[in-house]
């Protein structure tokens, strides 16, 4: 780039209502999810589920704003290249000591796209590739905590330690009992650092704000004894209102990734430097993208370019081909995937075939629905996309034939660039994490049930796991309406996840009823339905003969779940929600909690985990790898 003068009276104004208006935005995030702390200490849990909502708006609220002014201000649109190439110059300036350069350049990104043309979307005009560091950043406030704080255990003293990590929160509650907890929580530590001494560096390295969701706050921190670093968890809950108590110890990496699943709602936490609780963060799940941690945070537009950015440097150093996703190809969404990525692609297709009565607008609606609504470890979270743009290529023949014939109205094959290279430019596409549809993993898991024992144990725990993924649901008031096998997916730890959001409904909104007596031997005979049937009427006992054909399903699924094939099951549960009750899925076992273990809880001593997790809505421990090799991690 040649060298640049900044002579536009106007670039240096514009980069300072955009640096305005990115702190306005920031300041708005940090002061709602800050207000969780309160919410908390209050049991305040709808405002709690509200306000996880709402925050999910703030951001393309504040771009708009802000990109209203630019043009009432300064008349942006009609700016020429050369002041924005300075306007870009400036905002770097202004952002040398800012404490989130990395979401203000983003940012910047949101704004000035929605300004220029795309032909401009280049790294001379918006931030293709970050230009600022966050490495090494701490807040400059001397009275304000660090990210993160580091605690010392004296020899034989860990459960005063672990006591000062209590106080060091700073809520305004009582414990109900905080030397028992310390008690718990010193033991569980020593069973995990096993017989390893203390070493001179040993220390408890705990994050500063606590993560809130639902109705729990997670203390989150690692414990470091020579050259081993344990990732560790502590969610606290309320017994009474205003009593609290630290329900379980989360170890490890599979533990700390299924508390930040991209199948659960946002966190909420107050951060300075963002930036450094994802460095922190990172440390803790290696294998986790930074993208999804940012999501998982609440930074979802963070999350989406950093993930985009991820994604084209993949494709940049991959030359494997796009295909049309394995499984049962979908009514109302065309699935693609590329095989060396761990995610899929969604398209809405144009049409759709008896009985699906849909439009696209509907299904928009209902994946928004999913983005809003507490995900409970058992929806996949999706990004949106528009004008997804990538090599021609790269696409198997058979996936475009596939496009063109099912989405003519979102695909266009063209130079758009005018650089020589045809790409496939897809107008709408939702993104998720890839799984393995439930429907190929039990058939593989029946195909060796015969020979293998494990693959029996597997195909039994997918039923139970399924069965418990759909009461997760319920109790978040979610009828996934359409429950075949191929609409959920299995992940990298076992869960089963639900990912076919085209005909859900809120269980409040659904009439559940016995089918009634048949009135005549031919009635019952017929093979039709002969019973009036209104909007939001849903025959549980007719679920059956959809799900359960195979024998080894069936028997599972009955021993389980047999409750989910009767009215009754659907229409307590419905009444639980319209009474008002908040039912948090909590991210591990009944085993793990401390109430149960009284702190003993050790992965030998695994308590029978298919009936521990049946009784309560939560999650289910790990099953046993995969049977397909190289799926993502969750
Ligand atoms: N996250 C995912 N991981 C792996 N495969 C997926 C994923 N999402 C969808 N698929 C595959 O794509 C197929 C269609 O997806 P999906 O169920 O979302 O479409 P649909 O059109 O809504 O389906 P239906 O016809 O049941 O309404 C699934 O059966 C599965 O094989």
């Amino acid at each position: 780039m040649p060298a640049i003068v900044l002579d536009s009276p106007s670039a240096r104004d514009i980069a300072q209502a955009m640096v305005d208006g990115f702190n306005r935005h920031y300041r708005l995030f940090r002061t709602e999810s800050a207000r969780a702390k309160h919410r908390f200490e209050t049991c305040d849990w709808h405002g709690q589920q509200r306000a996880q909502r709402e925050r999910i708006e703030f951001y393309d609220l504040r771009v708009r704003e802000c990109q209203r002014r630019l043009e009432r201000e300064f008349k942006a649109g009609e700016q020429p290249m050369a002041t924005w190439q300075q306007v870009k110059l400036h905002y770097i300036g202004m952002l040398v000591s800012h404490k989130q350069p990395e979401l203000a350049e983003t940012f910047f990104n949101s704004v000035t796209t929605k300004i220029l043309h795309r032909s401009y979307f280049h790294n001379d005009f918006i931030f293709v590739r970050p230009a600022i560091s966050t490495e090494y950043m701490e807040t400059d406030d001397p009275k304000a905590k660090t990210t993160y704080q580091a605690f010392y255990p004296e020899q034989h003293r860990l459960e005063d330690t672990v006591r000062a990590v209590f106080d060091f929160l700073g809520l305004r509650v009582v414990f109900e009992d905080a030397q028992r907890d310390a008690r718990y929580v010193a033991t569980a530590l020593r069973r995990e650092l096993g017989d390893s001494r203390p070493r001179p560096n040993f220390q408890i390295q705990v994050l500063s704000s606590l993560f809130y969701r639902n109705k729990g706050a997670y203390l989150v921190g690692k414990v470091i004894n020579g050259f081993r670093e344990i990732p560790f968890a502590l969610p606290i809950l309320h017994r009474q209102p205003g009593t609290v108590f630290i329900d379980a110890a989360l170890f490890g990496e599979e533990d700390l990734l299924l508390l930040f699943s991209f199948s659960r709602a946002y966190f909420m936490v107050d951060m300075e430097i963002p930036s450094a609780y994802v460095q922190f963060l990172r440390s803790l799940m290696p294998r986790k993208p930074r993208a999804e941690i940012y999501n998982a945070l609440g930074l979802a537009k963070q999350g989406k370019n950093l993930f985009y950015r991820d994604l084209l440097w993949h494709l940049r150093h991959s030359s494997d081909k796009f295909r049309i996703a394995p499984g049962i190809r979908g009514m109302v969404m065309l699935v693609f995937d590329l095989p060396s990525f761990p995610y899929v692609f969604k398209i809405i297709k144009d049409f759709y075939p008896p009985p699906k009565e849909t439009t696209r607008e509907q299904v928009r609606g209902k994946y928004k629905l999913v983005k809003h609504h507490d995900r409970v470890g058992r929806m996949a979270d999706t990004m949106e996309f528009s004008l997804l743009a990538f090599p021609r290529e790269r696409f198997e023949d058979a996936l475009i034939t596939e496009i063109e014939k099912y989405v003519p109205s979102q695909l266009e094959i063209s130079d758009r660039d005018g650089d020589g290279q045809t790409e496939v430019i897809i107008a709408h596409a939702y993104i998720e994490r890839r799984m393995i549809p439930l429907n190929l993993y039990l058939q593989e898991a029946i195909e060796s049930s015969t020979k293998d024992p494990a693959a029996a144990a597997q195909l039994e725990h997918a039923v139970l796991e399924y069965g418990n993924a759909i009461k997760d649901l319920v109790a978040a008031n979610i009828f996934p309406g359409d429950m075949l096998w191929k609409n959920f997916g299995v992940t990298r730890h076992g869960k089963v996840v639900f990912y076919d959001y085209d005909e859900i409904e809120y269980v409040t909104d659904c009439n559940f009823r016995r089918v009634p007596q048949a009135r005549s031997e031919e009635d019952e005979m017929s093979g039709e339905i002969w019973y009036s049937v209104a909007k939001g009427d849903v025959f549980p006992e007719t679920f059956g003969p959809f799900l359960l054909g195979h024998p080894k399903v069936r028997e599972a699924f009955m021993r389980h779940h047999a409750d989910l094939l009767e009215a009754d099951f659907w229409q307590r549960s419905k009444e639980r929600i319209q009474r008002g009750e908040v039912i948090d899925v909590y991210p591990y076992g009944i085993h793990r909690r401390f109430d149960v273990n009284e702190g003993a809880w050790g992965a030998s001593e695994l308590a029978d985990p298919a009936a521990a997790s049946a009784e309560t809505p939560a999650d289910q421990p790990d099953m046993s790898a995969p049977m397909t090799p190289g799926e993502p991690s969750e």
